[in-house]
């Protein structure tokens, strides 16, 4: 495993585990059980409470500690232990209705600006930017004034200030979530935006939200008592924390030993909030990963072209700013595996994406046709065609992956999602499609991490397959994976193929896959397809200088005692294209005429196109084969 794997799979142990290795430590338990003793007795405070909440004892007014009154009493005579406990019920319902606004409030907007970005992400910003700089405890006094007798309302009137700040921190973790591949897995197979962001968002960004309503509780708390200790709380006789500590204040040179009660009680419970933030926040921290494990291989290639199921014509793709791909026309029959191949920064994966209408922000298809099943899609897919009719595998299969969630899970969200049913007939078909592409049972039952590069990949086509699709994208499903796990890939995708009839678009740079996988290649260069063919035309008699130099450079081609060639020079980038043939700059056969206008694309034999002006000289006899 490489470095940046072990990284990547580091950030990926799964949470509920640290929650429990976290609160093993009696750390987590102590505030955890202080607060809940809290709530407890607050709760129960008419069985547990000695006395009345209001009933005076004129003959013990400011008493100590006694057997009568365990904590003391007040000015009036009351039970201190008592008002305690009553307090609570006021204190913490209060903090509790702040947290509760500033959940409803700023997780929903947060969540909802980060994982749909855009016009909304940027008034949210806004918003939240203006709402920040409102002094709160200056705009709750304000509230106060107006509706100071309906402390509800001011309550929620201080969640709905103080949730800007949570909702920027959710919003920041959405935003990194939502670019993590497994979303947009999640969006490829079809899931519903709710359920991603439930399945998905929520328990990624579960432990910064925890601690920071933790935080925010004590803070609630505080701001309670503060606003009681100036005479704005709950009207007397009901007691509140802070109304005792005012009357405490009140009377601190005759009974000092009066603050101490409501003091150390208000004082631990934002105490523990404040642990309890600690614990989450190191429950939710990165732990190292357990090791992988290692799959043996097998090869069974399989490619049966029938009729049309994808056709392309013409498809012009922009990013902002610039066109990546251009003038691409492209087939695919019905259960044909097809290879797009080229080097690296040429626009394969932008075409696989396109096919799913999933472009960088931004992108577009701009021009061109785009027919599937007969059906002209232009200018995108249907977003029910993905997953269902088009599926997407990737090269990094772990990161398709919700490392928080049981691969069986994962599965069975999208069996449940296509076919409905019982949770029996679920689980069942979950399992059926595991041993499709023969993985035992267990496997069901692993987090993402657990999983070898291989069996990840097998997840991630299992996955795929739960919508039955008719074509799968497979842009470069084995480039991270070893050798021997490559073919075995491979061969379980021939097989799924041949089992299931459906068509493979497999986007790569290795021409030992195309040529054991393929039976049909499509070249591409600089955001131009240059040639396309039979494979086995394409190794032989490749037609155009480019297809010939990618041929040249592969060392099992090389004759024993001569030198490997190179392509001279890099892919041009996207807006640096010459006007004419994109290769030309790179190319030895070229000419003035490949610069001066676009290239006509060339049918030289049937079926083995070339966008090359000089492809007879690559023929034997030809002025290259001379040379
Ligand atoms: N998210 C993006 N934003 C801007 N430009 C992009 C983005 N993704 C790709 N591009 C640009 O589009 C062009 C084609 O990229 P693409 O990823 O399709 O190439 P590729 O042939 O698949 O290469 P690779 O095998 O390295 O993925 C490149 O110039 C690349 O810089």
């Amino acid at each position: 495993m490489t470095a940046g794997i072990e990284e990547f799979v580091a950030r990926r142990v799964h949470p509920g585990r640290r929650w429990l290795a976290a609160f093993r430590r009696p750390l987590a338990w102590a505030p955890l059980g202080y607060l809940v003793l809290l709530v407890a007795g607050s709760v129960l405070a008419p069985v547990l409470a000695p006395h009345s909440p209001v009933a005076t004892d004129l003959d013990h007014v400011l008493a100590g500690p006694g057997p009568a009154h365990p904590l003391g009493t007040d000015a009036l005579g009351r039970d201190v232990l008592t008002r305690l406990l009553y307090g609570g019920q006021i204190s913490l319902l209060h903090a509790a209705i702040v947290v509760a606004t500033v959940i409803a409030v700023g997780v929903t907007s947060g969540v909802v600006a980060g994982y749909l970005g855009g016009w909304f992400d940027r008034v949210f910003t806004w918003v939240v930017d203006v709402l920040l700089a409102i002094p709160v405890l200056m705009t709750l006094l304000v509230v106060l004034a107006v509706v100071g007798e309906h402390q509800t309302v001011v309550m929620i009137a201080l969640g709905v200030l103080v949730s800007p700040g949570l909702a920027r921190v959710v919003r920041g973790a959405t935003l990194a979530v939502r670019k993590e591949l497994y979303v947009a897995a999640a969006r490829v197979c079809g899931l519903p935006h709710h359920r991603i962001v439930a399945a998905h968002v929520l328990p990624r960004i579960a432990g910064p939200v925890v601690v920071q309503v933790s935080l925010l509780a004590g803070g609630a708390l505080l701001i309670d008592a503060g606003l009681s200790y100036l005479g704005f709380g709950a009207p007397p006789p009901d007691p509140t924390w802070g109304d005792m500590i005012a009357q405490a204040a009140a009377v601190i040179d005759r009974q000092p030993w009066l603050l101490v009660p409501p003091g150390v009680v208000l004082g631990l419970a934002i105490l523990a909030f404040g642990l309890l933030g600690d614990v989450v926040r190191d429950a939710t921290a990165d732990h190292p990963p357990s090791p992988g494990e290692v799959v043996t291989p097998s090869l069974t290639p399989r490619d049966e072209p029938t009729t049309a199921l994808l056709s392309l014509r013409d498809v012009e793709i922009t990013l902002p700013g610039r066109i990546v791909v251009e003038d691409l026309s492209l087939d695919i029959g019905r259960g044909e595996t097809v290879a797009l191949v080229g080097e690296s920064g040429c626009g394969k994966s932008i075409t696989g994406r396109a096919l799913l209408d999933l472009l960088p922000a931004g992108g577009a298809v701009t021009a061109g046709s785009f027919r599937f099943d007969g059906v002209d899609l232009a200018p995108a897919v249907p977003r029910a065609l993905r997953g269902t009719r088009i599926a997407l595998i990737s090269q990094d299969p772990v990161a398709a992956l919700d490392p928080v969630c049981t691969v069986g899970r994962q599965v069975a969200e999208l069996v449940r999602l296509r076919h409905g049913g019982s949770r029996a007939s679920v689980r069942a078909r979950t399992l059926d499609l595991l041993r499709d592409v023969n993985l035992p049972d267990a496997v069901a039952r692993r987090y993402p991490h657990e999983l070898s590069g291989g069996m990840a990949q097998r997840v991630a086509i299992a996955m795929a397959l739960a919508g039955e699709p008719s074509l799968l994208v497979a842009d470069e499903p084995t480039t991270a994976l070893d050798a021997g796990v490559q073919a075995e890939v491979l061969g379980l995708l021939g097989t799924l193929q041949a089992e299931r009839g459906m068509a493979i678009l497999l986007i790569t740079h290795d021409w030992s896959v195309v040529s054991s996988f393929c039976r049909r290649a499509y070249v591409m260069y600089a955001g131009h397809i240059v040639e396309s063919g039979p494979v086995e035309d394409l190794l032989t008699q490749p037609r155009h200088p480019y297809t010939e130099g990618l041929l040249g450079a592969l060392p099992r081609r090389a004759r024993p005692g001569t030198r490997l060639t190179a392509i001279p020079g890099s892919v041009p980038e996207p807006g640096q294209w010459p006007r004419g043939c994109h290769f030309a700059p790179r190319c030895t056969l070229a000419t003035a005429d490949c610069e001066a206008a676009p290239i006509p694309v060339a049918e030289p034999a049937a079926g083995h196109r070339t966008r090359c002006l000089h492809h007879a000289k690559l023929l034997p006899g030809g002025e290259r084969a001379s040379a």
